[in-house]
């Protein structure tokens, strides 16, 4: 998966914030041609910052924003919005109320001599050839923000910034134009990065992801590989479902826990003995009718073709665990359970620990072992 082709988009132990207040500090990631990236975090980890940044409106107090070789932002530089090539899309659209479609889109390219080619073109990519002449109080807020995508697009732009471009649009909506804003981009090669704070936007629209906390990246990677490979703790609750459970490392691949004897894919840097917090998506947990290890259920959540249940194994630990639906369990109720994990998740175990308080052996042995 990682490629040697050079990266469009550099930031190198890049710090930003405001006045002494530093937000962002040692940010690397490099962004390929072609590729969507995210910022993804909480609430005031940085997004919008870094994102700023890379447009030209807040300086850089350490460390490079490099664009196609250039280099744009430094502590002793940083090169005006405007000759940056780069497009941005607001979270508010930012439409020109008094223009119509066409004239918006037409904004930054209106000494273009091909503009009424451009125009067209873009109309179409974006599915509004039929409204070039309303104006944007007359159009829907999807329809809102793909005059938004195709504006920022028309100058050629190097690069597209979007800041929570689908924040003001909801529920089915959102889903379909992020879905249709990846193809837009996708089908022209346009490199772009968006800041979103909803996981699920993330990993529809982008290649590769960079997860901040508290202005620090936790890790810059695919969305597969921060599912199923998260390289810190927060990462591994950031995203997608799941639970910790104790463990200890028996072997360099294998962790016994109230689950049985997990073995993972590959060897861990985790010493032999140590404790060790697993982490249990819910569909690492599978269905075993005639299994010795039962689980009761706590909760469940209908979702169509699944049901996720919350299940409390003897001990009280609490996992979560994702079944279809036609085998419907009703709460209260004990189920066989297995774990089936192909990526096992394991970090040094968190906080005071425990163990034979978590895990009373006898039981773990009982148990018998698990995806063996
Ligand atoms: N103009 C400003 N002046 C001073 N501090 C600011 C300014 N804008 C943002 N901040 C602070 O910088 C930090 C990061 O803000 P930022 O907007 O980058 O976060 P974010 O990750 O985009 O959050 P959100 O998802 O809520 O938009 C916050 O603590 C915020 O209060």
């Amino acid at each position: 998966m990682p490629s040697q082709s050079k990266a469009l988009l550099e930031l190198n132990q890049l710090a930003c914030g405001y006045g002494e207040h530093t937000v962002v500090a040692d940010l690397n990631l490099h962004l390929r041609p072609g590729d969507i990236g995210c910022l993804l975090g909480p609430s005031g980890c940085g997004k919008t910052t870094t994102l700023r940044a890379i447009a030209g409106f807040e300086p850089v107090s350490a460390g490079t924003i490099v664009l196609d070789g250039q280099v744009l932002s430094s502590a002793s530089t940083r090169l005006p919005p405007e000759q940056r090539r780069i497009g941005m899309v607001f979270q508010d659209y930012a439409l020109f109320p008094h223009l119509t479609v066409a004239d918006n889109i037409a904004f930054g390219i209106h000494k273009h001599p091909e503009r009424k080619r451009l125009v067209s073109e873009l109309l179409d990519l974006v599915k509004l050839s039929q409204l070039g002449k309303r104006y944007p109080h007359e159009l829907s807020g999807g329809q809102q923000q793909r005059v938004a995508l195709a504006r920022a697009m028309a100058p050629d732009p190097k690069l597209l910034l979007l800041d929570e471009p689908f924040s003001n649009l909801d529920g089915e909506l959102r889903r379909r134009l992020s879905g249709e804003v990846r193809e837009i981009l996708k089908s022209r090669g346009i490199s772009a990065m968006l800041v979103t704070h909803d996981q699920s936007e993330a990993f529809a629209v982008c290649d590769h992801v960079a997860v901040l906390k508290d202005g620090q990246l936790q890790q810059w990677d695919t969305p597969y590989n921060l599912y199923h490979e998260p390289a810190t703790p927060f990462v591994a609750s950031f995203i997608g479902q799941g639970y910790f459970i104790r463990g200890q490392m028996m072997t360099p691949d294998t962790v016994q826990t109230e689950l049985g004897l997990i073995r993972g894919n590959r060897a861990y840097r985790l010493p032999v003995g140590n404790a060790v917090d697993v982490l249990l998506r819910p569909d690492d947990v599978v269905a075993a009718p005639d299994g010795d290890l039962r689980a009761q259920v706590l909760g469940r959540t209908f979702l169509g073709a699944n049901i996720l249940y919350q299940l409390q194994l003897p001990t009280g630990s609490v996992l979560e665990a994702i079944f279809p639906s036609h085998a419907d369990h009703s709460v209260g109720e004990s189920l066989g359970i297995r774990v089936a994990a192909e990526h096992l998740v394991i970090f040094a175990a968190q906080g005071s620990v425990n163990l034979h308080a978590q895990l009373p052996l006898e039981q773990v042995l009982d148990a018998g072992v698990a995806n063996s």
